[in-house]
């Protein structure tokens, strides 16, 4: 705590120093806002009361709205909230579907409506397809050359596309059989518990991880595997630092990096153990005499080999395999996991739900195991996989995009570097779309009900959809359709207390823990 303190009070000293430097230098001023009628303000020449005044608690752009920041720290204090999804939502109800937040030298634009999320990432994706330039996002992403937190540019491009393509062979060769397998392991992990109460967490993580191992590297794990014991806790650990506030202050406050921040050794130790993880699974993938050839790392070494032998002007390398591996095994083990632990949480606060799908399974499948070819004819299935994810977006602020050049959204200026806010969660609570948008209803979607699924933007959109996106949804379907045949999920006899559905919200939003208990339906 004493160590925390005196870096708190050393940072101000910094950062004091830091914003000084533009107000005795000065700078040239830059059009900030367009008005609705599309007339442009010019901000004049920034002088010290302009500095100044925009760091006043009265000030507040006349064209954007937003809450009044504190000198120096501006809004800082907004993103120090437990969760941030929430409190940014509720910031919409006073400021709109569209509002500002300032944070040492960046300017934020939080997005609050599906309307204006699309008019961003999909209508005007050329613009937003940014993310934003970020010291401890270099850290973690191997100099930015991650697809999820590299900066848009043609390397990027080309290493998506090399990625995205060798996913969709993958997926049309074997992703439906992979899953079907680890679902049935799923199925007997669950038998075996044999009516005890249990945290269902760490299976639904193993199930979704080994989805993804199998398809990168063709290997699956056990549970008690050390190898993915040691591999998900560095994984989670990276999420979980790079999402504290701690390390987000390093990209706002530059000379905060000078300062001894325990926190920021802590992440990259975690990310030196990463790479030394995923640089062995290579290693030992290329070593091996019969290697699974369907498998993507297979087929990006091919890619990527062929790419050099090729006229084009990027270059990818090794590099860009490791830092595909790290997109596929962080984007797709921790989100499909918590939502399926959201899932089974909202069945338990309405039982009814789950008897209807279960029904539904009944007539549908009459005893066999569904395809993912049934998704037509499960109706209400469906209405609860999409419904949770409205509820319970996984990513709910998804991943900070960056203006790569001067645009406007919603008719507001937004000047090229500001950093786009996709509040996912927001849009998806938004009463103007939603009746009763905090209720657990899945027959809004259901034929006849009220909702259309157009404003679900669980994925993003644009050029920075969830490169998982097919996956995901292959995987929620299958697995839920696998559960819900076999197994009631019931609170134990001795509990009367429902799970919180209130969550946790890092990077990923997840449930706290809670132990449901799991009645086989023996056929
Ligand atoms: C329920 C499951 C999932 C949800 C809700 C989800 C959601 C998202 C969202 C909201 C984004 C950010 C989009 C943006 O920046 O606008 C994203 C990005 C990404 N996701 Fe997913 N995801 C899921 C599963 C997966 C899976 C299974 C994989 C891998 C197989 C995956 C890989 C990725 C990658 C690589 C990116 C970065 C894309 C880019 O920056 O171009 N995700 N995901």
């Amino acid at each position: 705590m004493a160590t925390e303190l005196s870096l708190i009070s050393v940072g101000i000293v910094f950062v004091v120093l830091l914003l000084l430097k533009p107000l005795i230098f000065g700078q040239r001023g830059k059009p900030l806002h367009e008005h609705h009628n599309g007339s442009t303000s010019k901000v004049s020449e920034s002088g010290l009361w302009q500095r100044l005044s925009q760091f006043l608690p009265w000030s507040s752009s006349p064209s954007l709205p937003g809450p009044p920041g504190f000198f120096l720290i501006g809004n800082m204090m907004e993103l120090t909230h437990d969760h941030l999804p929430i409190h940014l939502t509720n910031l919409a109800q006073r400021y709109g579907s569209i509002y500002r937040l300032k944070c040492g030298n960046t300017t934020m634009v939080v997005l609050n409506s599906s309307e204006v999320i699309r008019e961003a990432l999909v209508k005007k994706w050329s613009d937003f397809a940014g993310r934003p330039v970020s010291y401890t996002g270099d850290i973690v992403s191997g100099g930015g050359c991650s697809i999820s937190l590299g900066d848009y540019n043609e390397k990027w491009r080309a290493h998506r596309r090399l990625v995205h393509s060798a996913l969709q062979r993958c997926c049309q060769k074997s992703l439906h059989e992979v899953i079907e397998r680890q679902a049935l392991h799923l199925r007997k992990v669950l038998m075996d518990y044999d009516g005890s109460a249990v945290d269902l967490a760490e299976d639904f993580t193993v199930a979704a991880s080994n989805v993804i191992t199998t398809l990168t590297f063709g290997k699956e794990y056990d549970k008690s595997s050390v190898e993915l014991q040691q591999l998900h806790s560095c994984l989670n650990e990276i999420v979980a630092l790079w999402g504290s506030s701690w390390i987000s202050a390093l990209d706002s406050f530059p000379l905060l990096r000078k300062l001894p921040n325990p926190v920021f050794s802590r992440l990259l130790k975690e990310v030196t153990k990463r790479d030394d993880i995923i640089r062995e699974h290579l290693n030992n993938y290329k070593s091996q005499d019969n290697k699974s050839e369907d498998a993507i790392t297979g087929s990006l070494l091919r890619g990527i080999d062929q790419h050099q032998n090729s006229e084009e002007d990027v270059l990818l390398t090794d590099i860009h395999v490791h830092m595909a591996t790290v997109d596929l095994l962080i984007g797709g083990t921790e989100t499909t996991a918590a939502w399926l632990s959201w899932t089974v949480a909202f069945l338990l606060h309405r039982p009814e739900v789950q008897t209807g799908v279960y029904e539904e399974l009944c007539t549908v499948l009459e005893g066999r195991y569904p395809k993912y070819s049934d998704k037509h004819r499960l109706p209400v299935l469906c209405s609860l996989i999409n419904e949770v994810l409205r509820l319970r977006p996984v990513a709910p602020l998804a991943v900070p995009h960056r203006a790569i050049r001067d645009s406007s959204i919603a008719g507001y200026f937004i000047p090229k570097g500001t950093v786009i806010i996709p509040n996912v969660f927001g849009a998806h609570h938004d009463p103007a779309v939603w009746s009763e948008p905090y209720s657990f209803r899945p027959e809004r979607f259901v034929e006849g009900g009220s909702c259309s699924t157009r404003a679900l933007l669980p994925f993003g959109g644009g050029a920075r959809l969830c490169l998982g996106e097919a996956v995901a949804k292959m995987e929620l379907f299958l697995f839920t359709a696998y559960l819900l045949r076999d197994f009631q999920f019931i609170l134990p006899n001795n509990s009367d207390s429902l799970p919180d559905l209130r969550g946790v919200a890092s990077v990923v939003l997840k449930i706290n823990s809670y132990k449901p208990l799991e009645t086989n339906i023996i056929y």
